[in-house]
């Protein structure tokens, strides 16, 4: 049969056999479309490379008709390039079964079909299969799975968020850890997980533009994602237009029908927010081109307003997550612009759950009591549920039927799930993480070092008729001679002079005094600086970075504007020069965070140098003292400027120092009383949300123990001996893989033609970022298995063996069979089935040996068969292994039965504690449709009738002869 495709006709997908049976559905213009109705998925190819196989059945064989009885292949003939079978049913009578009615789930075993045709292979091709088989299936039902393979260390409140969120069926969450914690390495494990089952493809990232190429490298190093960056240039290689870019000319129907949509021309995209926001076409397009997950960096920027007066920033994203189904945002200050912005975030993520603000403001009030049931069911469950008060606070959040079944066994089981209730349905939610210094540990200390100067002349009388925000920034005050005037720059240099050997970062809010100063200091004192503002393109802002971050020919600084302050990487920097002190306590977090974030190895050096009694003074003592931000991250600013902000700006203006002191002292009182009302209720919930250290602990364990390194090594050896790669060992824990000079496929993915060095040793791919990280989760390692298993690569083979204990001439068949489920990948069904392949192995009297007989010991004692015997030993052996054939099926459909059961009992329990949140959120919240609940009870319908389907397919099946 030709490669020509016609609609109608039958394939399956030689990389994802589990879609099940496909049907093309266009076949034109080289592309061929194909809808795999089992897994309820459609894939596009270029018609010459399409990975198909298709499907012909023969004569003899069993199809598979919805609705119908066993049918059995009698005849089948051909109609303009379709297939009409006649088959026969229980009765015997014959039907016409047109291929497009095939039943779309279809079971696929080659291995004995090969093994009775004598098309067997080397008995190592057969190891490299069954250790393929067995690491695919231990890998896909790994709640672990995507966590693996990222160059990151393993972090308790990261793997932790991580495995939860990408655990949900559509993840909607807000990851707020404190800054510089690791949200964006979170969002990458979420990422990398749900494209590694499946879940996503299609992955949408918008962030401010500049951190756009900071995600591409770190999406690239650390997760082995090749995102593509898009903007209007890359747009207009795909969609040229020259109309006004906020003009949507392509409303009219036809226009619309004409154009190409840029962006489905990548899976993985990062956009840079300020371009997308502003270009009306481009958004549209956006919005047209469908993806699976959305992730906004820096989501505090999302202005929300109640009056529709919303930022175009906000519009957009709302309108996203409107069509997209998983969604995280990110922001290390999610209360930067007013609690109202951070609920409109959350009601962006969760309608059902935020409907209204007044109620979530209400629902605030009363954190503290909801943490303190959460505490007496946690510490000590029996007094609090025989305190009759304590449980009838209890019934009116819940209900008595789950306070009185909770009376009659309170469970660990039941316990937890009673306290995710609470702390989903009345705390802060289940879609905010928010993990913080405290709760994580091991953070570097802030040091503060103020730098107290003399006012310069002219600075006191500009402030008679400045602003605030003016007398704070005096270089807007001095005028164009500020930097010889303003005793701030002579400090600065002072300071890096007699520090050289030190990197430093100086950030001030204004993108011309950023300019002056670098420039001042770099032409005038040579000193070897670098400028990060908005003015600059993308590529000269990461090459100024790129500059500051050079450990050996690098400059000694780095000069930021405000834009500097967000979401970069300065870690490895011990000083940050604070030029000004800005009045929102956010952002002069997210400044220090710039350096007191993960991978900091010394103190964090904070260095402000301020005129003495002036607003900038009494600024910095409000930080210090009031605020106690240069010593901890900081909790209450925001509510500190909400109670004292007026004050605190008539205290700056105020030439007295009285004021201040005594608002001070007003408001650190204040601070102690917020931070322990925090402490005893939201801090408590975020954190019981945000990371359960058991749990994570248990995470790391297992993927520890998954690394399992040597196998990989000896794995990567087998796959390289098969293939006809060049392996060499490269030094401890290291290889050098190279495209060989007898390889058996053409290129072998993700092999440059150079070769790659990768090491096993997660520490050191830590540090060695020239070379690879090999996992099981790597994209050549992944690549590899799928050649192996999409293909009849080593499914059958025949050797023979000798063992003194058994009688020559014994047989002994070994299969590996391994789980066949066809239903949508977003149902996640393999997390309910064993982590394992299923292996028999039975003897020619039909006794179970697999216990007895271990895969190894086989491997070990295998020798080849000549091929010239081949045909002679099978005639001979045919028709009992025929005969064995059928008993190892049976044996694993025995085996399947209980798979089956297990695993639709687990899902289903799942599934009815999800419903039970929906239902109880319905009737607490009339913006809950009746129809989510009907589709939540579809979406289990499916799950549960491709559960009770599920196949063990013989994947591998070896022939063991014992010889003299
Ligand atoms: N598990 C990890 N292993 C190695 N490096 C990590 C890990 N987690 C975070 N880092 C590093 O720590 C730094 C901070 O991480 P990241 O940028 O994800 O933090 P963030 O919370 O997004 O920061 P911000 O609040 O500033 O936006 C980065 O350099 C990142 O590469």
């Amino acid at each position: 049969m030709s490669n020509i495709f016609i609609a109608g006709q039958r394939w399956i997908s030689n990389p994802e056999p589990d879609l099940g049976l496909g049907i093309i559905l266009e076949a034109e213009h080289r592309r061929v479309v194909i809808a795999f109705p089992a897994a309820e998925e459609e894939r596009t190819y270029a018609a010459a490379a399409a990975p198909l196989s298709r499907v012909l059945f023969q004569v003899g064989d069993d199809i598979d008709v919805p609705g119908q009885g066993p049918l059995i292949v009698t005849e089948q003939q051909e109609h303009g390039g379709c297939i009409v079978y006649f088959a026969r049913d229980e009765n015997g009578d014959v039907h016409p079964v047109p291929e497009q009615v095939l039943s779309a789930n279809i079971k696929l075993s080659n291995a004995k079909e090969r093994l009775l045709a004598g098309q067997v292979e080397h008995y190592r091709r057969f190891a490299l299969r069954a250790a393929t088989l067995e690491q695919q299936n231990t890998s896909q039902a790994a709640s672990t799975r995507g966590l693996l393979g990222p160059r990151v260390q393993l972090l308790p409140h990261q793997m932790y968020i991580a495995a939860e969120v990408a655990s949900r069926a559509a993840p909607r969450v807000l990851l707020a850890d404190e800054v510089g914690l690791g949200k964006t390495i979170e969002a990458g494990l979420i990422i990398h997980q749900l494209l590694l089952l499946e879940r996503a493809k299609r992955i949408l990232i918008v962030v401010p533009d500049s951190l756009v190429h900071q995600w591409l490298v770190e999406m690239l190093r650390r997760f082995n994602l090749k995102f593509s960056i898009f903007n209007e240039a890359r747009c207009q290689q795909i969609d040229e237009y020259e109309d006004d870019p906020s003009s949507i000319f392509f409303d009219e129907e036809e226009s619309k029908q004409k154009e190409e949509n840029p962006f489905e021309d990548a899976q993985l995209v990062i956009c840079p927010l300020s371009w997308i926001s502003t270009h009306t076409r481009r958004q549209q397009q956006l919005c047209d081109a469908g993806w699976d997950m959305l992730v906004v960096d820096e989501a505090h920027h999302l202005q929300w307003h109640e009056d529709d007066d919303s930022s175009v920033e906000y519009k957009l994203v709302e309108r996203l997550s409107a069509e997209i189904a998983s969604v995280l945002l990110l922001t290390a200050t999610p209360e930067n612009a007013g609690i109202d912005g951070h609920f409109a975030r959350l009601r962006l993520l969760d309608p059902a759950r935020y409907p209204d603000l007044a109620a979530f403001l209400e629902e605030q009030g009363h954190y503290e009591e909801i943490s303190e049931l959460i505490q007496g069911l946690a510490d000590t469950p029996e007094a609090a549920l025989n305190d009759a008060d304590f449980c009838q606070r209890l019934e009116a959040l819940l209900g008595n039927s789950q306070v009185s079944s909770l009376q009659n066994q309170a469970s660990t089981e039941q316990l937890d799930k009673t306290i995710r209730d609470l702390l989903d349905r009345f705390g802060t939610g289940r879609m905010l993480f928010r993990n913080t210094r405290a709760s994580v540990g091991g953070f570097p200390k802030r040091v503060l070092h103020e730098h107290p100067l003399s006012v310069p002349p002219g600075y006191e009388q500009a402030c008679t008729t400045a602003t605030i925000e003016e007398s704070l920034h005096p270089e807007q005050l001095l005028g164009v001679m500020w930097l010889k005037t303003d005793p701030r720059v002579a400090w600065v240099e002072k300071f890096l002079l007699q520090n050289p050997d030190e990197k430093v970062l100086l950030i001030a809010a204004d993108s011309s005094a950023a300019r002056d100063l670098e420039l001042h200091l770099r032409l005038r004192r040579g000193i070897a600086s670098a400028v990060f503002h908005e003015e600059l393109s993308l590529i000269e802002r990461d090459r100024a970075a790129a500059y500051f971050a050079d450990p050996e020919d690098g400059a000694q600084l780095l000069i930021c504007s405000e834009i500097g302050s967000e979401g970069r990487n300065f870690q490895f920097a011990q000083h940050l020069i604070l030029l000004d002190l800005p009045l929102n306590p956010d952002l002069l977090e997210q400044r220090i965070g710039r350096l007191d974030r993960i991978g900091q190895l010394g103190d964090v050096n904070l260095h402000v140098p301020y005129y003495a009694d002036s607003a900038q003074e009494k600024l910095l003592l409000w930080y210090r003292d009031a605020v106690n931000i240069f010593s901890q991250p900081c909790t209450v600013g925001n509510a500190l400027n909400l109670e004292f902000g007026d004050e605190l700006h008539a205290a700056l203006a105020n030439t007295d120092n009285a004021a201040i002191k005594g608002l001070i002292a007003r408001a650190s009182a204040k601070a102690v009383e917020l931070q322990e009302h925090l402490r005893k209720g939201r801090n408590r919930l975020l954190e019981l949300n945000s990371c359960q250290p058991q749990r994570a602990a248990e995470l790391i364990t297992a993927l520890e123990a998954e690394q399992r390194s040597d196998t990989l090594a000896e794995y990567l050896e087998m796959l390289a001996e098969q293939f006809g790669l060049d392996h060499e060992d490269h030094s401890d824990n290291a290889v050098i893989l190279r495209p060989g000079d007898h390889m058996i496929t053409e290129a072998f993915p993700h092999l440059p033609d150079d070769g790659i060095t990768g090491t096993f040793d997660r520490e050191r791919a830590l540090s060695r970022e020239d070379m690879a990280y090999f996992s099981w989760e790597h994209p050549l390692v992944i690549s590899a298995m799928d050649m192996v298993m999409s293909s009849d690569f080593g499914s059958a083979c025949i050797c023979t063996i000798a063992v003194k204990a058994l009688k020559p001439g014994t047989l002994l068949l070994e299969g590996f069979f391994s789980p066949a489920l066809q239903a949508p990948a977003w149902l996640q069904l393999r997390r309910y089935l064993p982590a394992q392949s299923f292996r028999l192995v039975v003897d020619q009297q039909n006794r179970d040996l697999s216990k007895a007989v271990a895969h190894s010991k086989l491997n070990q004692l295998a020798q080849g068969v000549k091929k010239t015997l081949m045909p002679v030993l099978l005639r001979e052996v045919r028709s009992t292994i025929t005969a064995m054939i059928p008993h190892i099926e049976s044996l694993a459909e025995d085996a399947c039965k209980d798979w089956r059961k297990e695993a639709t009992e687990a899902f289903q329990a799942e599934r009815s504690s999800e419903r039970e949140r929906l239902h109880a959120l319905m009737s607490r919240n009339p913006h809950v449709a009746p129809q989510e609940l009907e589709i939540f009870d579809q979406e289990t319908t499916i799950g549960m009738t491709a559960l009770q389907s599920l196949q063990l397919n013989m994947s591998a099946l070896r022939l063991a002869i014992v010889s003299q």
